[in-house]
């Protein structure tokens, strides 16, 4: 895994765009997997201020809650809109279909697993699905690259375990130290408790003071 530390979430932002622009210009036929959440949300402003030619870019969204139609303001649907697919024109966008009664067969349409686990689930509003359909970690681990990016002191703990701790399900995001090719782009806040001699250590960190 290269991990570079950049000084905040503006830079996050910087360094994880040019990537995928990088990733974008590469070639004629481009699969993007797509998170929402707060983390994604600088770089989705600089691809709509940028407005880079998409038309041959395919994006696939990890996940969506069960039970919200597309139009529903808490959807995730709704989220790449207003902040991404409402404003460049890609060749396809695909999310999950949160109203598909048939859970079984949507996942098996996305080639995701049923019930969303997601820790935190539970503090979003009351009015918010508690399940979700999520793309499985074996899809996850199947893209060619992984583009991880993390700001705020709120994640440092689980970037420490990511990277310092063991392979488990209970930290699924550890999977990605067998995965060949990772990218993490972490701010000082987010890598605060990282073990100093691992980044020392490891060739690939690089550190940008500026
Ligand atoms: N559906 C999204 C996920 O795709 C995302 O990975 C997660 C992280 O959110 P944040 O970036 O705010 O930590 O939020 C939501 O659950």
């Amino acid at each position: 895994m290269d991990v570079y530390i950049v000084k905040n979430q503006e830079e996050l932002a910087r360094r994880a765009y040019q990537i995928m622009l990088g990733v974008v210009h590469s070639k004629d036929n481009v699969i993007l997997g797509l998170a929402t959440g707060s983390s994604p949300v600088g770089v989705y402003d600089l691809f709509r201020q940028n407005k880079p030619d998409v038309s041959h870019v395919i994006t696939v969204n990890l996940d969506e809650y069960i039970g919200l139609p597309a139009d529903h303001q808490q959807s995730y649907a709704y989220f790449m809109k207003q902040h991404l697919f409402n404003h460049l024109k890609f060749k396809e966008v695909h999310i999950p279909n949160g109203m598909n009664p048939d859970h079984g067969a949507e996942c098996a349409r996305y080639d995701g697993i049923l019930a969303a686990n997601i820790p935190d689930l539970q503090l979003l509003a009351a009015d918010v699905p508690k399940k979700a359909f999520t793309m499985g970690i074996k899809s996850i681990m199947q893209a060619k690259e992984i583009l991880l990016i993390a700001s705020g002191v709120q994640k440092a703990q689980a970037i420490k375990e990511m990277l310092e701790g063991k392979v488990t399900q209970e930290m699924p995001a550890s999977i990605l130290q067998n995965h060949p090719n990772v990218i993490a782009i972490i701010d000082q806040e987010a890598a605060s408790l990282i073990d100093p001699t691992l980044l020392e250590q490891n060739p690939f960190c690089g550190y940008d003071k500026s």
